[in-house]
């Protein structure tokens, strides 16, 4: 189809007109609806920002009530230990004093009698009446909570603001025996709260149930002290005060800045105190105000080239009515003149020159035989700023820019003489002296001899859409954020550069630079300020390395640096790669200021050189990532070489895992068992302890698979086995009477126990082989409390009304507390074999075992020593309590034959 077909088919300009604009209307509705909708998803995530860091606020003040709370029963444990001991008042002040050193928000703590008067306190105190008031409450038997915390209190009128937190130590019917009270700092509360990662404007204050602030968030300390004890009256607060919900959100004027804000409140469950958590609304809205600028000046530049494209095309369509009607009328006249046998060669060579130069939006010039210009049309003018007088007679060449060569202009002519036609993109010159691009139609025009009369050329400039495709280029290249090369280029440059290393020999180097702790900075002060981050980061880059030299960004917050041709010796290759990554890492360790915010950051950095030894893009990327992950590992602000063995290891633990995973079917697993002795040297029972007979490795260690089997989710099935067999042993024993009291302890790792159906899957073990579950002793570890004691606790609870025992593994090596110890089922404390096997030469490990078998004694549980490998560490034991022992001194672990018992 031509154009003029096309233009014959196009619809009036009033049309064109009409649509343009429906078409314009509909987008800009299409752009109020995103922009309404952009508007509620950034109010939403606002509001979820702010609900999670008064999440964040009430999980940790919950979390530090808890402490204190736990800590209170510990000062109970002590007041009923020192009554019992009947030791003096101040061994009881001492105690207390270690008590409340051991938790930074108490800053004092006493004991007092049911009639409150002081029995032991770290500092000098006296209650006030308020306080008085507030400890009456707990006083009363049977009718009070058993714990209560205050709202703000202060030393007389001004003096230092401060909480407390109280609870009734009973004795075992009960009865109120004292009252253990901590004074709470709000200094260091706000010490916490100042340490939240917040973006600035965010805002976070704890109030009481009078809406009085008990801890604001300020940069300014004297700010926020001022503010200690305001009572901050709002509407929505009120309200949400009254109200039973436990959390709300609203939008207004904060009472105390005059800010606007997005406020999420949340109520603490354990103590008559709210968190109310503020985000200023010109910083979550500073993205939407961006797009909508970025939306309205695009609207209005869409607006101006749509215009300019119709009174383009209004043209054309004027254009082109015009030549149509010219040219009926130049037929007619041919016509006529042929009627009239009076129309020379010369004169129906004009007729077509006149056609094609007329007047359209190309510019246009004719030149004669000779390549002398005749003719233009006032497009030309305007494009090349030659008017028609000082080009006739000049050749094209005025136009020239000296871009081209001789060879392009020969190419050109040759054509021309051969096909009559040429066409392309040239660059030329202006009046003014600029260069633009242009493309050039040239047509020979011939009389009926066939010789050459005229050359007819039409121009157009095309610096936009050069201009255009220089950003396809640049988005198909490059990096949007950064402007750096992204992947694509960079894999590109690396091809070349591998290419460049095979042919001429010499070494270049990746290196995989990935920042330390940007993600926290990300999350924690937006994506605004991280992508900021991110351009200086590319910025420090590129300002190390050399021009020939790549930086690349390949997303997120991983850059490559592509050192080129770093010469022919490896060990100097390797002295430079190095030198450029400490000079990197370096500089990524200077402060950034990131508008107003100075940011400290660390990078890893894994380097690999490659050479002419055929290794493939990939697997360079692919080493350079690998070193860098070792450089991460260890630790902040490293460098790592890629290291053959380090992937060999990667391969060799995929290996690993991929073997475990048929590992039962393949009846690779026997367990053994280690024999457990009392004080005359009875075997009691074995723990059984697993093994991994590998086909082409030998014996794999427990300490090897069982924490794979745990990262790879097949501790399931490995855990079941162990359990299954070593009950078939329990019920085969018990066959005998000999052997059927001896129980078997059974190791069950964290994962394996929080599985769901654990203990329908123990359950169903215990019923199929018949084992008694009183012989069964499961040992978990200490790392399997430090989460949801409840549901821990809960499991056990059912496990034990099955009549499985529990030993407690490991102790002394993790967060020993006495609280969990008191609440949980157990039957039997480990002392770990890390105490026991120095417990003769240091005094501190001595001390410790000590204090587990007093533990152990207290709490009534039974305690037993492994790792007990001399009958010296047997004697010394025994001569301290510990009255069972597991060890290489009796026996190592073996097969069940190889058991004498
Ligand atoms: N130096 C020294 N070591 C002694 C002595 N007596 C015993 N041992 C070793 O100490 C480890 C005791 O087991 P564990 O602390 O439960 O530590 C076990 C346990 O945590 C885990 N494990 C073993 N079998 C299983 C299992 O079936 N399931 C789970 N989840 N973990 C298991 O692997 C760990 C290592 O097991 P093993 O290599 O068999 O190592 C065993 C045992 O061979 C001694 O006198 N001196």
């Amino acid at each position: 189809m031509t154009l003029r077909s096309l233009i014959g088919d196009w619809m009036s300009p009033r049309r064109a007109t009409w649509s343009a604009g429906v078409m314009f209307v509909g987008l800009l509705l299409l752009v109020i609806w995103e922009m309404r909708h952009f508007y509620h998803s950034q109010q939403q995530q606002a509001q979820m920002h702010t609900a999670a860091n008064a999440e964040m606020v009430v999980q940790w003040m919950e979390s530090a009530l808890d402490a204190s709370r736990h800590s209170l029963q510990g000062v109970g444990d002590l007041y009923h230990l020192w009554q019992a001991q009947g030791l003096a008042q101040q061994d009881l002040a001492m105690l207390l004093k270690r008590q409340r050193d051991s938790l930074d928000v108490w800053q004092d703590v006493a004991v007092l009698s049911p009639k409150r008067e002081l029995v032991a306190t770290t500092a000098p105190l006296s209650l006030s009446i308020d306080e008085s008031r507030l400890l009456q409450t707990l006083a009363c038997n049977d009718c009070g909570p058993k714990s209560a915390v205050s709202p703000l209190y202060r030393e007389g009128n001004n003096g230092s603001p401060y909480l407390l937190h109280a609870l009734r130590i009973e004795n075992s019917n009960g009865e109120l025996d004292a009252l253990a009270v901590a004074w709470l700092s709000p200094g260091y509360i706000v010490h916490v709260v100042n340490q939240l990662p917040l973006r600035s404007g965010d805002s976070v204050a704890l109030l009481d149930t009078s809406a009085r602030v008990m801890v604001q968030r300020s940069d300014d300390q004297r700010e926020a002290e001022s503010l200690l004890g305001k009572v901050v009256s709002t509407e929505q607060l009120n309200a949400f005060l009254d109200s039973s919900v436990l959390s709300d959100s609203w939008v207004r004027h904060s009472p105390l800045d005059g800010n606007q804000r997005l406020f999420t409140g949340r109520k603490l469950k354990t103590a008559p105190w709210l968190v109310i958590v503020g985000e200023n609304t010109t910083v979550y809205l500073h993205d939407w105000w961006r797009r909508f600028w970025a939306l309205l000046v695009g609207s209005m530049l869409l607006l101006a080239l749509g215009g300019l494209t119709l009174r383009h095309y209004r043209h054309l369509y004027v254009a082109e009515q015009a030549l149509r009607e010219h040219r009926n009328r130049l037929a007619e006249e041919v016509t006529a003149r042929k009627k009239t046998q009076q129309a020379s060669e010369l004169k129906a060579a004009q007729l077509k020159i006149a056609a094609m130069a007329f007047e359209t939006h190309l510019g246009m010039f004719i030149a004669d035989a000779n390549n002398r210009i005749v003719q233009v049309n006032r497009t030309f003018s305007e494009i090349t700023g030659y008017s028609e007088d000082e080009v006739l007679g000049q050749t094209p060449a005025l136009l020239n820019s000296g871009r081209h060569d001789a060879d392009f202009y020969r190419v050109m002519w040759r054509q021309l003489n051969e096909h009559d036609r040429w066409q392309g993109e040239v660059w030329n010159q202006r009046k003014s002296g600029d260069i633009y691009p242009q493309w050039l139609t040239i047509s020979v025009v011939r009389n009926d001899a066939g010789e050459v009369t005229h050359y007819v050329a039409t121009l157009s400039d095309i610096t936009q859409r050069k201009a255009a495709e220089e950003e396809i280029h640049q988005l198909a290249f490059f990096d949007s954020l950064t402007g750096l090369p992204n992947r694509r280029l960079l894999i590109d440059r690396l091809e070349a550069a591998l290419k460049d290393t095979q042919r001429e020999g010499h070494y270049s180097a990746v290196m995989f630079t990935d920042l330390d702790n940007f993600k926290t900075i990300n999350d924690s002060l937006g994506h605004y300020l991280g992508d900021a981050l991110l351009n200086a980061v590319a910025e420090r880059l590129s300002g190390i390395v050399r021009d020939n030299d790549t930086v690349a960004r390949l997303g997120g917050d991983e850059f490559v640096v592509m050192l080129h041709k770093l010469g022919v010796n490896h060990q100097a290759a390797t002295h430079s790669a190095e030198a450029v990554a400490q000079k990197l890492l370096k500089t990524l360790l200077e402060p950034i200021d990131v508008d107003g915010h100075v940011l400290q950051i660390s990078g890893s950095i894994g380097i690999t050189l490659f050479h002419s030894d055929g290794e493939g893009v990939s697997a360079i990327l692919q080493q350079a990532d690998l070193a860098m992950y070792q450089a991460k590992a260890a630790g902040r602000n490293a460098l790592r070489f890629f290291d053959p063995t380090m992937q060999a290891a990667v391969i060799d633990r995929a290996q690993l895992e991929a073997d475990l995973r048929h590992v039962i079917e393949r009846q690779e697993l026997t367990l053994f068992y280690q024999t457990q002795v009392n004080a005359h040297g009875d075997v009691v029972g074995v723990e059984a302890l697993v093994r991994w007979e590998h086909p082409s490795r030998g014996v794999v260690s427990p300490g090897v698979f069982i924490p794979l089997a745990e990262e790879s989710h097949l501790i399931g099935p490995v855990g079941g086995w162990v359990m299954e067999t070593a009950c078939k042993q329990l019920a085969q024993w018990a066959r005998d009477p000999s052997t059927e009291p001896l129980s078997i302890a059974v190791n069950v790792s964290p994962n394996q126990f929080r599985q769901v159906g654990f203990v329908e899957q123990v359950e169903t073990v215990l019923a199929r082989t018949g084992a008694n579950p009183q012989r069964l002793k499961l040992e978990v570890t200490e790392s399997l409390l430090m989460e949801d004691l409840a549901a821990v606790c809960e499991r056990m609870e059912q496990l034990r009304e099955l009549g499985v025992r529990f030993s407690l593994d490991d102790f002394g090596t993790g967060y020993s507390s006495l609280a969990y110890l008191k609440r949980l089922p157990l039957d039997q404390l480990k002392i770990d074999q890390s105490f026991v096997r120095d417990v003769l030469e240091d005094p501190a490990d001595a001390a410790i075992v000590r204090t587990v078998i007093a533990l152990a004694h207290s709490l009534e549980l039974e305690v037993i020593a492994e790792g007990v490998e001399t009958g010296a560490h047997r004697d010394w034991l025994y001569a301290e309590g510990c009255m069972a022992y597991q060890g290489y001194w009796f026996s190592r672990p073996g097969p069940v034959e190889t058991l004498s018992l």
